[in-house]
């Protein structure tokens, strides 16, 4: 297999605080990977180094193909059109973006809004745009930061729907970065489990469900039924 996503010995600091301290983890082509960990385990800080936000005191990031992210918080363009939002997604060197009916097509509940100012719509309906202006950059690999946050489960099911069809459909790798574990380890093939900037646990996503260190610290003590 083709890793998407290699990330080995990955240390990165703020000042004297260390946020990732030797982190390993792959994703491969068309490969479906959960990171799950606590607040402040260091989740956002491995995003950002994906991105080269941050840079590496030590260890190597390496992407190959092109990766797009779906931010946390969604971070659209609150008083421009969810068209002119997914537009944007798939501006690349000063030239338009291309055309945006695929995303439509993926996303129906998204016609009818085309015309409406991102700022006005639901928050699930915003997770869409994010994703929906992502996929206009047509990535290799998709990373997903707190797809599930502040979200009805209903409108999570609605997400999670979209995001596997991709998958399983167009064989798009994604990263699914979750404090809702049980949603991750449902949904993903492999996960790596990130506490204070270290990888502690790591594997199949099924058999991480039914460890029981797992459970206790991300499911509520409750491991994972199947
Ligand atoms: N800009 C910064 N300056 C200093 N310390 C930072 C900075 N950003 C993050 N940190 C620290 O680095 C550690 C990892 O933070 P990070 O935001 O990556 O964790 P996280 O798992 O994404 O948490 P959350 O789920 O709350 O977003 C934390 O201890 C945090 O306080």
């Amino acid at each position: 297999m083709t890793a998407v996503v290699r990330v080995e010995g990955l240390v990165v600091r703020y000042g004297g605080a260390t946020a990732l301290d030797g982190v390993d983890l792959t994703v491969e082509a068309g490969e479906m990977v959960a990171l799950i960990g606590a607040n402040g385990a260091g989740k956002s800080t491995l995003v950002k180094a994906l991105s080269g936000l941050v840079g590496a005191e030590a260890g190597q990031v390496d992407v190959r193909g092109r990766l797009a992210q779906v931010p946390e918080g969604r971070e659209v363009f609150a008083d421009l059109s969810v068209d002119d939002n997914l537009r944007l997604g798939g501006w690349r060197n000063g030239r338009r973006g291309r055309d945006t009916a695929g995303i439509y097509e993926l996303m129906p509940e998204l016609t009818p809004l085309r015309r409406r100012p991102a700022g006005t719509l639901s928050g699930g309906q915003q997770q869409m745009v994010a994703i929906g202006r992502a996929l206009m950059a047509r990535p290799d690999v998709l990373v997903v930061d707190e797809l599930s946050l502040g979200l009805a489960p209903l409108v999570v099911r609605t997400l999670v729907g979209h995001l596997t069809a991709l998958h399983r459909e167009r064989g798009l790798a994604v990263l699914l970065i979750e404090q809702n574990a049980r949603l991750a380890l449902s949904l993903c093939e492999r996960a790596y489990v990130l506490e204070t900037g270290r990888i502690v646990l790591s594997g199949d996503a099924a058999a991480l469900a039914r460890d029981p260190r797992v459970a206790a610290a991300y499911l509520g003590g409750h491991v994972a039924a199947g």
